[in-house]
Formats: structure tokens, sequence, C-alpha cells
């Protein structure tokens, strides 16, 4: 008995007990359930403030702090302890990445002090402690704006808003995203190389133009209107503007909008960095098969509202021809820049067969060049589509696309440039930057071309004394 007496022996018993106690505390789970009580009674010693980052402010305007700490949030390691995570798909083959579900709650620690964020629903709370809030809040704050930066320079996901149809009851706001995953780019887009860098300037030009918009105390944005014959890549080519730019794209389906004021609002709830596209305006203007009125248009584009709400938007209309379209859209300033999509001509099928067949040189060129300067063409789209079709075979691909111009492709090309002289004679700005671009800008071309590229010329000059621009070459000196 005298052994239980034994100090050596007691402590032993007490390390054994202790170690036992702790394997149980693990392997059961039982230790978080320890942790939280502790935590609970070490809360009933401090006093907490609470800070609420809604994901609305009260006039319905999207709050891009709640965007900020989301970010940032999410890349904390400490996410992996909250007791619910949602898993996804990364952007790599493989990744796994997490995301914060509802009402979990996430620790930080800033400066020595804890921090929990709670995800609540549309609303992410702070919590800090009263004695550490004057300390460390603002610094706190500071960091996350710069990590959100950091995070967002590395790897900005792009995003697809779509607006869905206005509902009395829209808790989630009128858009709804997806990834924006488009691979287009600059260098997939066949264009005449001249224009494809004239408008990657001009965007480059508004990406650092911040201060110039706003000591002439304008909304800084820029428009561009894309038009041209279905399938010759204005679609393509807004992605590879997005792409470009690093900007989100908000898709508006006009014939989705209730009424001018919805589609202000849709405006309003958009972010910046984001390139806002309506696309075949021109066909919702004719055929009047959506509720905003021309009005509500025009002063969508002029963006009054988005000066409130933070700016850096471009803004991307479509059409697949201007003539029939109030003047009033396409004046300058409500569209900055007009770029013109023709349909395919001898440049462009080059750029086309070495991008979907790999061929730089072919026996068959020569005619394919030559159907192309009896005035034959076809859209971008139906070339690539016959290629691709084709690509096992560069010379059946070659022979089918051939075959098409012959039989569909007829007189296309020349019915383009008679339509496009027509839009030339009438219109006055003469600096449009599409208009370079197409089959009359070609060395050797048919005689039909080269009378056409003299007349045309005529006109140039002639409409250009009356012209008072708004051309790309003003758009550069702005930035
Ligand atoms: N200039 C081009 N360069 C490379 N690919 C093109 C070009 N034009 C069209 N394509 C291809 O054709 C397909 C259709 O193009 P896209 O949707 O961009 O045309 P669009 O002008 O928007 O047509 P629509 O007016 O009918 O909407 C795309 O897959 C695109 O890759
Ligand atoms: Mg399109």
């Amino acid at each position: 008995m005298t052994i239980l007496y034994n100090p050596f022996f007691l402590l032993l018993i007490a390390f054994i007990s202790l170690f036992l106690f702790r394997v149980v505390l693990i392997k059961t789970g039982l230790i978080y359930i320890v942790k939280k009580k502790w935590c609970f009674i070490q809360d009933c010693f401090h006093v907490y403030q609470f800070f609420k980052v809604s994901e609305f402010n009260e006039s319905m305007q999207r709050n891009q702090l709640y965007h900020k700490v989301l970010v940032y949030l999410n890349s904390l390691t400490s996410i992996e302890d909250s007791d619910f995570t949602n898993l996804f798909t990364g952007k790599k083959p493989n990744e796994i990445v997490l995301r914060l579900d509802r009402n979990q709650v996430i620790e930080d620690d800033f400066l020595g002090a804890k921090i929990f964020w709670i995800n609540e629903d549309k609303t992410l709370v702070l919590k800090i402690r009263k004695a550490d809030k004057r300390r460390v809040l603002r610094p706190y704050l500071q960091h996350i704006h710069t990590v959100f930066d950091e995070l967002d320079e590395k790897k900005r996901d792009l995003k697809l808003y779509m607006n869905v149809r206005h509902h009395h009851d829209d808790q989630n706001g009128r858009w709804r995203s997806v990834p924006f995953t488009h691979p287009s780019t600059f260098e997939t887009i066949a264009m005449e190389s001249d224009l494809k860098n004239k408008v990657k300037s001009d965007l480059d030009s508004f990406l650092k133009a911040k201060q110039y918009y706003h000591r002439l105390g304008r909304v800084w944005k820029r428009s561009y209107l894309l038009y041209g014959p279905s399938g010759t890549g204005k679609s393509s080519f807004v992605a590879a503007m997005a792409n470009f730019l690093c900007y989100d794209v908000y898709d508006i389906d006009l014939s989705k909008v209730s009424d001018d004021s919805d589609l202000k609002f849709l405006l309003l709830q958009s972010t910046t960095k984001s390139v806002i596209v309506i696309e075949d305006l021109d066909r919702y203007l004719a055929e009047r098969s959506t509720a905003v009125s021309l009005s509500g248009i025009l002063n969508f584009m002029d963006g009054i509202l988005s000066s409130s709400c933070g700016e850096e938007r471009v803004m991307v209309f479509t059409m697949n021809g201007k003539d029939n379209v109030d003047p009033a859209i396409l004046r300058p300033g409500r569209i900055d820049v007009h770029i013109h999509f023709p349909l395919c001509d001898f440049t462009a099928f080059k750029t086309l067969a070495n991008s979907y067949l790999g061929l730089k040189d072919h026996k068959l060129f020569p005619q394919v060049e030559e159907i192309f300067q009896n005035g034959a063409s076809l859209s971008p789209a139906e070339i690539g589509e016959l290629m691709i079709a084709n690509r096992n075979s560069p010379s059946r691909a070659l022979k089918s696309v051939i075959n098409a111009l012959q039989t569909d492709g007829d007189g296309r090309g020349a019915l383009n440039i008679g339509r496009r002289l027509g839009e030339n004679g009438s219109r006055k700005s003469v600096e449009e930057i599409g208009e370079p671009s197409g089959v009359f800008c070609k060395e050797g071309g048919a005689h039909a071309v080269r009378e056409f590229k003299k007349w045309y010329g005529l006109l140039r000059v002639k409409s250009s004394r009356k012209s008072q621009s708004f051309d790309l070459s003003s758009g550069q000196k702005e930035g």
C-alpha cells in the first residue's frame, strides 16, 4: 500500500492519465469542444465590436469592399478550419479551391490581435475586441486592400455576367455570373494587323487615362461599335477585348430588360473593370423587341449613373449594319470608336488558313486569291467551319473553300463593297478605325476594286473637309 504514497508513482500516474486524456480528446474530436468552450469563457471577459460589410449598399449598388474581403478570406489558410467549406475545381488541372460557406466563422491574426469574420447571408461581419480596435482596425482594412490587389494582379478570374428577367423580389441582384473562359485573343482573330494594333493601343491609352478623364469631369469610360455581317468575328472580338483588358463581361440581353429604369439599374449593379456589351443593338431597335426606349438606351450609353458608382468601364455595341440606326446613338461621345468587320478577304483567309490548318502557303492559294479578286467572299466563320471540318487534309479544306466561294460566296464581297460605298458617301467620320481594312485596301486588286478605291479616296477627301471627327487619333491624345 505504501507504494500509493510514493510521489514518483503518483507523478507517473498523473502523467499517464494526462496523456490518455489528451489522446481521447484528439482521437474523438472532443478537443474541439474543449477549445470552443474555452473560447466561450474567454469571450465572457472581453467586449467585442462588430462591423458589417454588406454585398449591396442602400441604393442596391454593389459594395466593392464586400468582394475584396471575400477574396481575402478565401485566400486565408484558416479557411480549412471552418466547419463547412465549399470545394470547387480551380483553373489549373487537378486544382481544388476552398470557398467559405454561409454562417461560417473564420479566424484571422493581425498584429497580435485575433479577428473573426462571420459569413452571414449577403453580409460579412467582422468581430474584433474593443481593446484591439483602435490599434488594429485601420491597418487591418488597409492590409485587406493590399492583399486583394496582389491577388487580383496575380490571377484575376474573369466573369461573364448575364442579366435575368426582372422579379419583384430580386434579392440576388439582376446579374448571374459564370467564369469567363472564352479563349479568344487578338492573336486568334483574323483582322488587318494595323487595325488590330490601333485597337490595342486605344484600349491601352484608355487604361492609363484616369486622371485625364477626371480633369475633364467626364466619366472614365469608352464605347466601341463593332459592326459587320454575321460571322465576321464581332462577338469573338468582344471576348478578345475583355481578355486583353482583364475585365469582366456584362452581357445585356435587352429582351429581358423590363423598362428604362431597369436598364439603369443593371448598369448600377455592374462593377468597375468591366466590358458591358449589348449585342445586335440594331436588331432590337428595328424590331422594337425590347421594352427599353431609345432615350433609355441613349441615357445608358451616356452612363450618367455610372459616374456615381465608379467607372472604368468599356461599353461595346454590336450591329450587323448601322445604316438604319438613329444617328443620335452613333454620335461621338456615345460611340467613341467604330470598328468595321468585313467579310473575308484574301489576307484574312491566309490568317485563317495558318491558324486553322497550319498552312503558310499552298499551291491552291493563287486560285483562292483570284476568286477573292473577282468579288466572291464568305464570312470568316463560314470559312473557318470548312477548314475545321477538313482539318486532316489541307488540300481538301482549300478545295471546299474554293467550291463554297464559287457557289455561295459569289458576289458577296462585291455586295459588301457596294454597301460600304453607300455608307462612306454619306458618312462624316472618315477616320473610323475599321475603314482601312477589307477588300479595297489591298494592293494589286481587280480593276473594279481599283476603280472603287479611286472613288472612295475622293469621297474621303471630300467628306473629311466637312468632318468634325470622332476618330481614334483624338482618343489617343486623350490617353
Ligand atoms: N475574324 C475572325 N477571325 C477568326 N475567327 C473568326 C473571325 N470571324 C469569325 N470567326 C469565327 O467564327 C465564329 C463566329 O464568330 P462570331 O460569333 O464572333 O461572329 P459575329 O460577328 O459575332 O456573328 P453574329 O453577328 O452572327 O453574332 C467563331 O467561332 C469565330 O472563331
Ligand atoms: Mg455575335
